[in-house]
């Protein structure tokens, strides 16, 4: 029910995920390109999660958990990543204010979980 999850970021970013075979960032989902990243809050549970849909045709090509610990890593000031249990992910943002916000909403999150 989304009236509990409210957004606290949106971003461009294009969506990426580390393919540890081939050694390269490849796209999440079926395709490159930009997508709305946004943090969402559950607020009743107090949990967090990053979901990103494909701008044009609303893919969703990420949608995965905040977690209490998560490294948040800003490689550099429009490329940023973090892993998970079996991901890493890395957004391409198409902007470095974009990617600020970003960081800014993600460290909020880190805080209050
Ligand atoms: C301990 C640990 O897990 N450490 C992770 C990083 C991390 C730290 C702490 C917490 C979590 C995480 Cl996740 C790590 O080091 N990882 C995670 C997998 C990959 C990598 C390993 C090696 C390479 C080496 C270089 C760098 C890389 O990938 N970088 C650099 C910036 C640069 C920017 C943009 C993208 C561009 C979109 C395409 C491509 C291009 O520029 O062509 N590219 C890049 O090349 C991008 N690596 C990494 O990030």
């Amino acid at each position: 029910d989304q009236s509990f999850e409210q957004s606290i970021i949106g971003a461009r970013a294009s969506v990426m995920v580390y393919d540890d075979n081939q050694k390269k960032w490849v796209p999440s989902g079926s395709s490159s390109g930009l997508s709305k990243v946004q943090i969402y809050h559950h607020q009743q549970n107090n949990t967090f999660r990053v979901v990103g849909r494909k701008l044009h045709d609303l893919e969703v090509v990420i949608n995965c958990s905040i977690l209490k610990g998560l490294k948040y890593n800003q490689a550099t000031a429009t490329f940023h990543q973090w892993r998970d249990s079996k991901f890493v992910y890395g957004l391409n943002f198409s902007s470095q204010n974009d990617a600020e916000n970003f960081a800014r909403a993600m460290m909020h999150a880190l805080e209050v979980l």
